[in-house]
C-alpha cells in the first residue's frame, strides 16, 4: 500500500541499479577485448615503474603527486524531548548536525613543490546536533595550498589509482550480506534512535515513510553528483584570483576571499526529530544521520616555470652546460652514465649589458663530473687543516669568489631561468628510459633548445629523435626550439692537426645542412632555421654566444606576450 514498498532504498532491486558498472563501462580508458586490457595494464606497470625510477633518488622535489580528498562529513542529527516542570510530555528538541567542511585547493606563489602536500585529506567533520534545539556547528573549509602553475585533474572510473567513491565504498562495505543484513546496515548509517526504540521505529508507519522520502532525496542526491562527474575537475591553477566586490554592493557583504578551486564539498548535517513532526507522528524518536563527504581522486601536476628548456639524449652534456652557465650555481648532478638527472632542475643565469655572465666572471674553469669535483674539494680540504697558512690563503680566494658574485648584482642587467631535465630518448613515449612525462614543465617555457653530442659519428639521428619525441608528447611542441648546441666540441680536432679540424668543420657543415632542411620550424610569419653553435660545455668554450642567443630568444617572447 505504502509508497515505499516499490521504490524504498529497502528494495534490493532498486539498489541495484546504483552499481557503479555503467560509469566505468562508458570510459573510454576500459577496452573491449582481453588483450588491449593486458596492453593497458603493461603500459600502466610500465609508467608507474619510470615514475617511480625518477623519485628514487630522494629528492623533496615533487612534480607529480595523487591524492584522495574527502569532505567532511556532516554531524547527526539529535532525538531528545523538551523536560520542563509542570510539562510532562514536552514537543520534540533535537537540534540538526551542522555541515561538513568543504576542500578547496588554493594556489600560492610561496610554495614550489608538491612534496608539503599530504596524500588524504579530509575535511573537517559538522558537529552533531544536541537537545534544547542546539543545532550542530558548520564545519570550516580546509584549504590545501599548492604552488601556483599546478594543474589540477580528477582520475576517473575506470582509473587504477583512483579510490572509491562514497557510493562505491558503501557498496563495498555491503559485500557478502544477506538482504535483511544488508537492509539492516543501510538503515544504521542512516538513522539515529532514541534509546531502546528503534525496533519499535522500524514497525511503524511514520518512520517508514520517512525512509521513503529519505530515499528520494538521496537519489536525487546521486543524479547530482553523477551530473557533476560528466564535466571531470581538470584546471590549470596558474593564477591567484581576487574578488573584487562593487561599491555599490549592500552593506555588510563584506569583501569575500578567494578560497581557490572547489574540488570536494561536505556532507549536509543530519535533521534532528523536531523535522519528523507531523499530525500523525506527535513524538518522533528518530533522527538522520549526516551525509558522507564527497570523495575524489585528484592528480596534482606541477609545470615547473623556466624560460628555456634544454633537450638531449642522456650523457649529451646538459647538467654540465646548465653548471657552466650559472658558474657552477645550479646544483645538478653530472656524471658519464645515462639518466644522471632524474627531474628538472632550474637554474638562474644573469647576464650584464656586455654580454658576459656569472658564470663568465671565473675564468678559465672547467666543469667536470661532480664526483670528481667533490673529490677535488675533499683532497683540498685535508690539505688545508694541514696548512695554516694555507688554510688563510684559501679564505682569501674563496671570499674573492664570493665577491665576483656580488659585484655582479651591480652589474646584472638581465635574467633568466634555464631547466636541466632528465635525458630523452627515442621510444619515450612508451616510457622507454625515463618516459617523458617531465616535458610536462616544459610545456609552458618560453624556448626550447637542443643539446646534441657532437662528438658522436651521427649528431642528425639524435636530432631526428629528439624532435620526434617532442612532437609525440605534444603535437607543435618542436615548434618552440630555437636552437642546436653541438655540444663536446672539444673532442674534435685532434690535436690541431689540419686534417682532424677539417673533418671537424666538414661535421659541422653537415649538422647545419641536416638542421637546415629537416629542422625548419614554422612560425607565425614564415619559417625559421635553428642556430647550430659547436660548444664545450666542459670547458666552457663558446658560453658566451650561447648566453647571448638565448637571451635573444627570451626577450623576443617577453616582449611578443605583452
Ligand atoms: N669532453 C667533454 N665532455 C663533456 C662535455 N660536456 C659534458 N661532458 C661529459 O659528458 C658526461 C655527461 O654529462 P652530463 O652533463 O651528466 O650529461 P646529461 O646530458 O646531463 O646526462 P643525463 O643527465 O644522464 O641526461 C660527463 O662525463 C661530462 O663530464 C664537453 O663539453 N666536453
Ligand atoms: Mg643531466
Amino acid at each position: 500500500m505504502f509508497f515505499y514498498v516499490e521504490t524504498g532504498f529497502s528494495s534490493d532491486t532498486h539498489r541495484l541499479q546504483f552499481i557503479p558498472a555503467r560509469r566505468e563501462a562508458s570510459h573510454p580508458a576500459v577496452t573491449e577485448t582481453q588483450d588491449d586490457e593486458d596492453n593497458l595494464q603493461d603500459q600502466i606497470r610500465r609508467r608507474r615503474k619510470t615514475e617511480w625510477k625518477r623519485r628514487q633518488g630522494g629528492q623533496t622535489f615533487l612534480d607529480h603527486l595523487i591524492i584522495n580528498v574527502r569532505g567532511g562529513n556532516g554531524g547527526d542529527g539529535c532525538v531528545a524531548f523538551h523536560r520542563e516542570k509542570w510539562k510532562p510530555m514536552g514537543p520534540p528538541s533535537g537540534g540538526s548536525g551542522g555541515r561538513g567542511g568543504d576542500v578547496y585547493i588554493l594556489p600560492t606563489p610561496n610554495l614550489t613543490t608538491l612534496s608539503s602536500i599530504p596524500k588524504r585529506i579530509r575535511g573537517a567533520a559538522g558537529a552533531n546536533g544536541q537537545g534544547t534545539w542546539q543545532n550542530g556547528k558548520n564545519a570550516p573549509p580546509t584549504i590545501i595550498k599548492v604552488p601556483l602553475g599546478t594543474v589540477l585533474r580528477e582520475l576517473l572510473p575506470g582509473d587504477p589509482r583512483r579510490a572509491k567513491d562514497e557510493w562505491e565504498a558503501e557498496e563495498e562495505g555491503l559485500e557478502g550480506l544477506g538482504p535483511e543484513d544488508r537492509r539492516a546496515k543501510l538503515r544504521d548509517d542512516r538513522w539515529v534512535h532514541y534509546p531502546r526504540y528503534a525496533d519499535d521505529n522500524i514497525n511503524r508507519d511514520v518512520f517508514k515513510q520517512a525512509e521513503a522520502s529519505l530515499h528520494r532525496e538521496e537519489r536525487a542526491r546521486r543524479w547530482a553528483r553523477k551530473q557533476r562527474a560528466l564535466s571531470p575537475i581538470n584546471v590549470d591553477l596558474d593564477k591567484t584570483e581576487e574578488v573584487v566586490i562593487s561599491d555599490d554592493a549592500p552593506l555588510g557583504t563584506g569583501r569575500q576571499e578567494w578560497l581557490g578551486q572547489l574540488v570536494a564539498r561536505g556532507g549536509s548535517g543530519g535533521l534532528g526529530n523536531p523535522h519528523f513532526l507531523s499530525p500523525i507522528n506527535r513524538s518522533p524518536k528518530f533522527a538522520t544521520r549526516g551525509h558522507e563527504g564527497e570523495r575524489i581522486t585528484l592528480s596534482l601536476e606541477l609545470k615547473i616555470l623556466a624560460d628555456i628548456g634544454l633537450v638531449g639524449m642522456p650523457n649529451a652534456g646538459k647538467s654540465t652546460l646548465l653548471r657552466a652557465l650559472t658558474g657552477g650555481r645550479a646544483k645538478t648532478e653530472v656524471a658519464s652514465y645515462a639518466f644522471t638527472t632524474l627531474n628538472p632542475i632550474v637554474g638562474v643565469i644573469r647576464v650584464a649589458e656586455d654580454g658576459t655572465f656569472e658564470g663568465a666572471l671565473q675564468g678559465e674553469r672547467v666543469f667536470e663530473e661532480t664526483a670528481i669535483e667533490e673529490e677535488r674539494l675533499r683532497e683540498c680540504e685535508l690539505s688545508e687543516t694541514e696548512d695554516q697558512d694555507q688554510l688563510l690563503r684559501s679564505e682569501d680566494t674563496s671570499d674573492a669568489e664570493q665577491r665576483t658574485g656580488h659585484h655582479f648584482d651591480i652589474h646584472e642587467t638581465f635574467r633568466f631561468t634555464v631547466a636541466d631535465n632528465p635525458g630523452l630518448i627515442a621510444r619515450a613515449s612508451e616510457n622507454v628510459g625515463l618516459g617523458h612525462s617531465f616535458l610536462r614543465s616544459m610545456e609552458r617555457s618560453l624556448a626550447l633548445v637542443y643539446v646534441v653530442d657532437f662528438s658522436r659519428p651521427d649528431p642528425w639521428d639524435e636530432l631526428r629523435d629528439l624532435k620526434d619525441e617532442l612532437e609525440k608528447y605534444l603535437p607543435g611542441m618542436s615548434d618552440k626550439a630555437h636552437m642546436v648546441i653541438a655540444n663536446k666540441a672539444d673532442l674534435l680536432g685532434g690535436d690541431g692537426d689540419q686534417k682532424a679540424v677539417d673533418e671537424a668543420r666538414e661535421k659541422l657543415r653537415r649538422l647545419e645542412e641536416y638542421v637546415k632542411t629537416e629542422m625548419v620550424v614554422k612560425t607565425a610569419d614564415g619559417e625559421r632555421i635553428l642556430d647550430v653553435i659547436p660548444a664545450s660545455a666542459k670547458l666552457s668554450q663558446n658560453t658566451k654566444k650561447v648566453v647571448r642567443l638565448m637571451q635573444n630568444y627570451v626577450q623576443q617572447a617577453r616582449t611578443a606576450q605583452v
